[in-house]
This record gives structure tokens, C-alpha cells and sequence, in this order.
């Protein structure tokens, strides 16, 4: 276990610096040499006007007050309705965050353009985002804030994740931004940053709360996390603040653990915010919603009931380009320390005494901690990697890893894994969950498989199938229960049958998980977050894999055909009496 951070106060204290905002107007890079200096008034004015329409309604009147995209389907009608949409409500919760400058490090990075702008915008746009709120960009490429400022916009026009975007809502988002860059292992550029949160602070009505997002190379989460320290940002004196880390976390458990330490040597445990993206998607927190918001589920949840667990997660894309990082990477790191073991954790946990962060994190560390480890002597018998090959999909032929640009010709890394993790508690004693993932599948889907034992006694011609309870998280988001039938007729001929429940019920598009993730961490709610132990033991879980295999060549690799379901190994690791879904 890694040690925990003591008083957070000591160590903010301890880390924090006697440089802190020292001598800014000496240290202001020659810059915005386009004349964008802002006035501190124009700034105030804007945040005065967002704080005014807040004030009036903080779920109506915001500066962007519209429609999401999500909300352009007409729900179907509540009882007693009255044209009010449920969802809009539900999503604004019960409190706004306060006044905020989401500090965004690598702005000008994939992620940032894909995902976190238009994130953000679509909940700025929703009225979302509090009485006050402002992003700085920060990045090492030179720009001026007008620079920024049109490529954010560019960004959002041409992401695909950006909701349907109301008239003069782009020019008025575009208000809101700002940027700063330099070198992420000096001074200067925190204390830039720094001085935004001082400009800010009038219109923030005297709070400097600042959400630090990291969406660089993880190379760079030690030294901004340790340079916010040196400047003193970490420092919740002035307000809160808080620091968002981008996956991976890590690159094996020696490493989690020195990045762990290194960030709380200046910041306390519960400021800071590490991203899984699948916790925010929405069926994924359904899982506990289903799980401990019915009475019929939870009896059956055991090894009374339940013969074995499947979780996939498939994706038909293949490397996109990505080999700089994916061959570090491989789909142990990508998807199976972080995500799967996540959807696994919210699958065999134990009832939370609370639907809040440590309750909730608790329960997620205790089953990672009954798992029984994996050390690289056991990976043959529960472990299975594969690597795609050329193949076809959709009708048109594709390479396999090894063709990929920029990948080694004899690239020995797996881009399949599937794992079998036994759990050694009252629960779940001799049922075991099988989790894949890989790439280059036959479609990309995502599903948490609960599968039932066959009935006792079979009285009815026909077999005995196993009932499947699925969660499909993506697409086509719902839960659907298998079961068997009688078939019409004079015979009692049973069959399966699928009882369905559809998201799109809702009437309403499922919110991006990096929207629900942002708003939750500018609310200082850390659920769906994973703690520091629970990054760890997820590391200790996979890290036998990766001793077995990092950098070891598979002979049999490339050992699957792009476009089918990987290598025949995971057939027989599930088999003989069990089979993977075919999804
Ligand atoms: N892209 C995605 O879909 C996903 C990304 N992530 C994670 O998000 C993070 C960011 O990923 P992504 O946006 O794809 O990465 P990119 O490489 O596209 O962007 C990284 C950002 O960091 C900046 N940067 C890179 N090196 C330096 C440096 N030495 N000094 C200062 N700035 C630097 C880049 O600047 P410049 O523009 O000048 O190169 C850019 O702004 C990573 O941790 C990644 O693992 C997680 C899930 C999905
Ligand atoms: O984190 C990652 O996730 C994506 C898959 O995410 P999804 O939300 O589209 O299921 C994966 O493609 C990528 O390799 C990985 O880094």
C-alpha cells in the first residue's frame, strides 16, 4: 500500500514556497503581441453579467441558457407532466459550483480539442458551470489569447462531441477564454496562471477556486503538479483547489506509486481528481443504480445464483495513429488496469453504507483487494494477450498492428488481453469474472454480463440455458434480461427470450462522461473518481501480466485476424462449458 498523505495542511504548508507570486510583471513573457491585453474591467463585466443571470436562477439564466443537444427529443410525458424536462433538472442537481477558472495544461493537445472544450462549452451552454467561470488555456506553443481564443471555437465547431450550439452562445463563450504558455518544468508559467486567478479573483467574487486539469504526456504530471506546488497554487487559502489527472496513471505499480507520492508532497488526497472516463459515462454509474435502487437484483448477485461474470470491452478501431503512445501503452495499460478493472470493481463490490465518495471507494478498494493475485507464475493459466493481424472489416481490408505507421515490424505488443479474476470472498467464492478487451474486434461494444446458473432440473424439453442479465454501456445503452419461454403452441417447447430496456426511453441523449466528470470535480465530488489505493491495487492486479509479458515476444503473434473476436487462447480460457457472448 502506498502511504496515504498526512495533514494535508502540513503539507501544503511544507510545499509551499516562498516564490509564490513573486515578482510577476519582471517575469511576463514577451507576448499577446497581437494588443490583447485584457482589461481587468472587461473581465469584470462579463463575470458581473454571469453572476447577475446566476443570481436570478442558477438553473434558468445562465449565459448560455439553451438546449443541449441531449434535450432536442421531446421526453415522453411524466405524469402529471407538464412539458417540464426531468432530465434537465436531474443534471442540474441541487447546487451550482462556485465561481471557478478551469485551468486546462495541454489545451492545445487531442484530448482538449475533442473532448474537454466542448465538455466544458456544452456545460457552460446548459447554465451549468455557476455564477462565474472562466478557462485558461495553458500550452507551450506561443499564442496569443485571440489565437486561443479561435481555435477553441475552431475546436468546437469541428468536434463531434459538441452539443447543437445556440446563436451567439460561440461569440459569447469565446468571453471566457484566455491563455498562457511557456516551459512546464520552470516558474514562469505557473506564476502566469498564477496572476490569471489573481485577475479572476474581482469577478469570482473574491475567491480564487481553481480547477487544474493535466491533459498532457503523463511524463509531464510530476513537474506541473510539483511547479503549481513551488508557486504556491496548490495553497487553498484563497479558495479551493483541485488537479484533474489524465490517464494513464502511471506506468506500472513502482511508478502509480512514485507519481502518488510526488503529488502529495504538495497536494492532500482529497484535492486531487484522477479520470477514468467510463465512470462518467452514464450506464456505467446505472450499474449501482440497478444494483442498489431495486430489491430484486441483489439477492441473486452471489455465487448462489451466479455462475460466471463477462465484461468486453471491444473496439473495432484499430491503432488511429496513436503508436507513440500505444506502444508504451499496450491494452494492459490502455484498458484493463483502468477501465475494466473499474467496471469490474462497480460489478462485484458490496452495498456502499452511502452513496458517497469514500462509502462508494471503500467498497471498490475491499474487492480489488479479494481478488486473488496474479503473479506472473499464474498468468498462463488465467491470462490470454493477442495481437491483430491484417484482416477485413466493414467489406474493406485493413492492416494488422505490425503495418501500422510507426509500429516495430516485430512489435511484441498485445493489443488483446482477456483475464479471468477469481474473487476470494463470501460473495463471489468460485465465480469467476472474465473480463476482454482488444482492438480490431468485430464492433466496438462495451457490456457487463451477469451470467445465472442453469436451472436445477431440467422438466421441459429443450436445454437448460443460463439466464444472462446485460448491461450494455455502449452503444445502444440499456440492461436486457435473458430468460427462456414456452413457445406457442400445443408443446411445452421453451425458448429465449429478451426482455429490453432502451436508454433512448429516456428520450434523451446520454450526456459525454467528460461533461458529468468536469462538473462533478468543479462540485468537489470525488465518486467517481478512483482514490489513490484503488489505483494501486489495480496496478498490483495487473502487474504480473506485465512482467510476463512487456517487451516479450508472442512467437504466435499477430494471432488473430482483424474483424474477428481475438485469439482462440480466450476461447479455451472461458471453455469448456462456458462461452464468450458474441455481441
Ligand atoms: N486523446 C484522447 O482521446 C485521450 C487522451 N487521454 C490522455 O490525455 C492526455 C493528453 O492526451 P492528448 O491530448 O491525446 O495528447 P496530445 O499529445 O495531443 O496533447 C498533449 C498536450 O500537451 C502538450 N505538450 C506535449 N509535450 C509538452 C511539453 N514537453 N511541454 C509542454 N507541453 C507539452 C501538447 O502541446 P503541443 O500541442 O504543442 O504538442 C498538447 O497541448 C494524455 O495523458 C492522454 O493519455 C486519455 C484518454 C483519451
Ligand atoms: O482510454 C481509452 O479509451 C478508449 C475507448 O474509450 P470509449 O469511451 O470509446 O470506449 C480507447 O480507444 C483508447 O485506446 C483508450 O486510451
Amino acid at each position: 500500500m502506498t502511504k496515504k498523505a498526512t495533514s494535508g495542511a502540513a503539507k501544503r504548508g511544507a510545499a509551499t514556497p516562498s516564490t509564490k507570486k513573486a515578482a510577476p510583471a519582471a517575469t511576463t513573457p514577451a507576448r499577446k503581441t497581437a494588443g490583447t491585453e485584457k482589461p481587468a474591467s472587461a473581465r469584470s463585466v462579463r463575470a458581473a453579467v454571469d453572476q447577475k443571470e446566476a443570481a436570478q436562477d442558477v438553473g434558468v439564466a445562465q449565459p448560455g441558457a439553451g438546449t443541449r443537444k441531449s434535450r432536442k427529443r421531446v421526453p415522453p410525458a411524466v405524469p402529471g407532466g407538464d412539458g417540464h424536462n426531468p432530465f434537465r433538472a436531474h443534471m442540474r442537481r441541487n447546487r451550482a459550483p462556485e465561481p471557478a477558472t478551469l485551468v486546462i495544461f495541454g489545451a492545445t493537445g487531442d484530448l482538449a480539442r475533442r473532448k474537454l472544450l466542448p465538455a466544458v462549452f456544452g456545460l457552460w451552454q446548459d447554465g451549468l458551470l455557476g455564477s462565474a467561470f472562466n478557462i485558461v488555456g495553458v500550452g507551450r506553443q506561443a499564442m496569443t489569447d485571440e489565437e486561443f481564443k479561435d481555435y477553441a471555437l475552431t475546436a468546437l465547431k469541428e468536434s463531434k462531441e459538441t452539443d447543437a450550439i445556440l446563436p451567439g452562445n460561440l461569440e459569447k463563450f469565446r468571453e471566457l477564454l484566455y491563455y498562457e504558455y511557456g516551459d512546464f518544468s520552470g516558474d514562469e508559467v505557473y506564476d502566469l496562471v498564477g496572476r490569471e486567478l489573481d485577475r479572476a479573483e474581482e469577478a469570482h467574487g473574491g475567491r480564487k477556486n481553481a480547477l487544474f486539469y493535466l491533459s498532457t504526456p503523463p511524463s509531464l504530471f510530476e513537474p506541473i503538479s510539483s511547479g503549481l506546488g513551488r508557486l504556491g497554487l496548490a495553497d487553498e487559502s484563497e479558495g479551493w483547489r483541485r488537479l484533474v489527472i489524465e490517464k494513464p496513471f502511471g506506468r506500472d505499480l513502482a511508478s502509480a506509486r512514485a507519481l502518488n507520492d510526488a503529488i502529495h508532497t504538495v497536494w492532500d488526497e482529497s484535492q486531487v481528481y484522477r479520470i477514468d472516463h467510463y465512470l462518467g459515462k452514464e450506464t456505467v454509474q446505472n450499474l449501482m443504480a440497478i444494483r442498489f435502487g431495486n430489491a430484486i437484483f441483489e439477492p441473486l448477485w452471489n455465487r448462489g445464483y451466479v455462475d460466471h461474470v463477462q465484461i468486453t470491452a471491444s473496439e473495432d478501431l484499430g491503432l488511429e495513429g496513436r503508436a507513440g503512445y500505444y506502444e508504451e501503452a499496450g491494452v494492459v495499460r490502455d484498458m484493463l488496469q483502468n477501465h475494466l478493472m473499474q467496471l469490474f470493481a462497480l460489478t462485484a463490490m458490496e452495498a456502499p453504507a452511502a452513496f458517497d465518495a469514500d462509502a462508494i471507494r471503500d467498497e471498490k478498494v475491499k474487492v480489488l483487494r479479494a481478488v486473488k493475485e496474479i503473479p506472473r507464475g499464474r498468468v498462463k493459466s488465467v491470462a490470454v494477450r493477442g495481437q491483430y493481424g491484417p484482416g477485413t472489416m466493414d467489406g474493406e481490408k485493413v492492416p494488422g498492428y505490425r503495418q501500422e505507421p510507426n509500429v516495430k515490424p516485430n512489435s511484441p505488443t498485445p493489443t488483446y488481453v482477456a483475464v479471468k479474476l477469481e474473487v476470494d470472498n463470501w460473495r463471489w467464492q468460485g465465480v469467476p469474472f472474465f473480463l476482454r478487451t482488444g482492438k480490431r474486434l468485430p464492433k466496438k461494444v462495451t457490456e457487463i454480463a451477469v451470467v445465472f446458473k442453469r436451472p436445477p432440473l431440467g422438466i421441459f424439453p429443450g436445454g437448460l440455458e443460463r439466464n444472462v442479465l446485460a448491461f450494455r454501456i455502449q452503444p445502444d445503452e440499456g440492461v436486457s434480461l435473458k430468460f427462456s419461454s414456452k413457445t406457442p403452441g400445443q408443446e411445452m417447447v421453451l425458448r429465449e427470450v429478451v426482455m429490453d430496456f432502451r436508454y433512448d426511453a429516456f428520450g434523451a441523449q446520454l450526456e459525454s462522461p467528460y461533461s458529468r466528470l468536469l462538473l462533478d470535480a468543479m462540485l468537489g465530488d470525488a465518486t467517481l473518481f478512483p482514490r489513490e489505493d484503488e489505483v494501486d491495487h489495480a496496478w498490483q492486479l495487473v502487474s504480473g501480466i506485465l512482467e510476463a509479458w512487456d517487451g516479450v515476444n508472442a512467437p504466435e503473434f499477430p494471432n488473430y485476424t482483424s474483424g474477428t473476436w481475438g485469439p482462440e487462447a480466450a476461447d479455451e480460457l472461458i471453455g469448456p462449458d462456458r462461452r464468450w457472448r458474441r455481441l
